[in-house]
């Protein structure tokens, strides 16, 4: 339909790889997956955006999986760079109520979940690794349980006992903890801050020190604990991507996860980190999207980052025997 187009092109405007990602999904669920993102994206925009008066936000994060079924509703006075999918919200869900009942459901549900744990949040950031692993629920994790239901329920992956509640939330959790590690000094400068205080207060007394060059070996310390405990979650990810039979579900599930790992490296021990942003090359990326085809080879690319990983650690590192431990467990599943 040309709604859907139009749909289309506003996830080609928000997001370029994920655009390239979806199109290799089958067709029973691509249209669903495309809204899902879309509408995950207008809520993270709303959540995002510093310049909504915080009792707005509240009433519009609470009441948002009922803008679903609103028929006009958009929302015009945000000023983010995504604001595109607020301002014609109404496009997105007129498809989305189009969409069979089963898709519908799961993702309103997931989004009256996002919305409640973002207020949960919205008056302040994780304080420790377990309230990280919280927020990270919210935002993440759910994204991980809502895909997961829209492939068993699209009878893609029937009813795959194995994927689980648990490791679909840790896949949500391994993407967001790596965006978290990564965007330190993109948070920072917006004042944001979902490093845990628990965790950087042992190095520094404020966070905005790790990027004095006086404080690098502080922040390191801080950046590699935080590695490790990303690392955990890698275990899951394998045992989830083992389990899945679709192809296209395998390719779409899998090429964020390897931007993941291959991100992480190259944030390890890195102190450019904190004074400019670490990302992978394109051309690295466009290897890796081609590389994640099958379990065999992801397999490969996650023992070839971890291996990388590995031999970076130094004795001195005080999460040196930890990140050796989280490695290793993580290479014996691969
Ligand atoms: C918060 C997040 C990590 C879940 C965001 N998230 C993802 O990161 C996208 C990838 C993405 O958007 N990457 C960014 C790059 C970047 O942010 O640097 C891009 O612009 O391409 O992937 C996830 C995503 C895709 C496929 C399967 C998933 C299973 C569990 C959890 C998440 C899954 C995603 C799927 C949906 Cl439906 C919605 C959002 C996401």
């Amino acid at each position: 339909s040309s709604g859907m187009k139009t749909c289309y092109e506003f996830l080609k405007k928000t997001s370029r790889s994920f655009y390239a990602v979806i199109e290799m999904l089958n067709p029973e669920i691509k249209d669903a997956m495309c809204l899902f993102y879309l509408v995950l994206r207008a809520l993270d925009t709303v959540e995002d955006d510093m310049t909504i008066e915080k009792s707005l936000k509240i009433k519009l994060l609470s009441q948002f999986h009922k803008f679903l079924y609103a028929e006009s509703w958009n929302f015009t006075k945000s000023c983010s760079n995504d604001r595109i999918v607020l301002e014609n919200f109404s496009v997105i869900s007129k498809e989305f109520r189009h969409l069979n009942k089963k898709y519908r459901e799961i993702i309103s549900k997931i989004c009256m979940k996002m919305g409640k744990g973002m207020i949960k949040f919205s008056n302040s950031s994780p304080q420790s690794l377990k309230e990280l692993d919280e927020y990270c629920h919210y935002v993440a994790g759910l994204v991980g349980i809502g895909c997961t239901s829209l492939f068993t329920s699209s009878g893609l992956e029937t009813n795959n006992i194995k994927l689980t509640t648990d490791i679909s939330n840790s896949l949500g959790l391994f993407l967001q903890k790596t965006n978290i590690i990564r965007d330190y000094l993109e948070d920072v400068n917006q004042n944001r801050y979902f490093w845990p205080k628990q965790v950087w207060s042992k190095y520094v007394e404020n966070i905005e020190y790790f990027s004095k060059p006086e404080f690098s070996r502080e922040a390191l310390q801080c950046l590699n604990e935080l590695i490790t405990n990303a690392l955990a979650h890698v275990s899951d990810v394998i045992n989830y991507l083992s389990a899945i039979s679709d192809e296209s579900v395998f390719r779409f599930t899998a090429i964020p996860q390897v931007m993941a790992i291959a991100t992480l490296e190259r944030c390890y021990n890195n102190v450019l980190l904190f004074n400019g942003v670490v990302k992978i090359r394109k051309g690295e990326a466009i290897c890796l999207m081609n590389e994640a085809t099958n379990i065999t080879k992801v397999k490969l690319i996650f023992m070839r980052y971890l291996n990388k990983i590995r031999y970076r650690i130094t004795a001195r590192d005080p999460s040196a025997i930890q990140t050796m431990r989280e490695v290793e467990r993580a290479m014996q599943i691969c």
